[in-house]
């Protein structure tokens, strides 16, 4: 069996004096795609944001490729773990502009920006060129989570942490940003990632396992 990408042991988050998750052990084997379902509030956008090394770890260790988080730079790993916001933060400017922004930092060279490859997951999106020149601040919600998606995709990852993705988007659109999910995911076979939703048909259509957090005694 090959080695695990991610793995969790005994890891432990706590804020102020409240463990809101501890002594949790997983690991991620390449192609794995695995839900993390719970109640809301049980602490699984907190573990999403730990595997992306955006929040510290009160107690346990991560390890990417066998080695822990701290051995990475962290531009380096954020360039291969991408974490998907379910409140995407986008900055001020068109789409396009936001599309093209993640190339300026040096982790992403020689990648570049590719229209074409945009557009493409833009069609079954049901939108086109004129959507990349729209304002930020006009998108609904879930256009935003559209730009976010996009924008994380066109860099390739090796791991998406997709937190609840779709949540503002109608069905359909959902469904499709789904096929995008997915041919990514095809492009590369050892290519994973974990999801959390509230969507349970989604879950068992995007995931093959699932971890499930449950709430602590205060
Ligand atoms: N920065 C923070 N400071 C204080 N408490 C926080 C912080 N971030 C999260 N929490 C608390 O930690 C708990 C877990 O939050 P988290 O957002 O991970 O839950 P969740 O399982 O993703 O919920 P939902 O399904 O509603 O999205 C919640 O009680 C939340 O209020």
């Amino acid at each position: 069996m090959s080695s695990p990408l991610l793995s969790a042991a005994q890891i432990g988050r706590k804020i102020e004096h409240h463990w809101i998750w501890q002594h949790l052990d997983f690991e991620l084997f390449p192609g794995e795609r695995l839900a993390i379902i719970g109640p809301s509030g049980v602490g699984k956008s907190l573990l999403l944001r730990a595997i992306a090394g955006l929040d510290a770890l009160q107690a346990g260790q991560l390890t990417f490729h066998g080695q822990p988080l701290s051995g990475f730079s962290m531009p380096e790993y954020r360039a291969q773990v991408i974490y998907l916001h379910q409140r995407p933060a986008l900055l001020e400017g068109t789409v396009v502009f936001n599309l093209q922004q993640v190339y300026q930092l040096a982790i992403h060279h020689p990648k570049a920006y590719n229209q074409e490859q945009i557009l493409e997951y833009l069609w079954p999106l049901g939108r086109q060129l004129e959507f990349l020149h729209h304002s930020v601040n006009n998108l609904s919600g879930g256009e935003a989570q559209i730009v976010a998606c996009l924008r994380a995709l066109q860099l390739s990852p090796q791991v998406l942490l997709l937190d609840e993705p779709t949540a503002s988007m109608d069905e359909s659109t959902a469904q499709q940003i789904e096929v995008l999910v997915n041919q990514w995911q095809q492009e590369d076979s050892s290519r994973c990632c974990i999801w959390t939703s509230h969507n349970v048909k989604q879950l068992q259509r995007v995931t093959d396992r699932s971890l499930t957090l449950t709430r602590k005694p205060q």
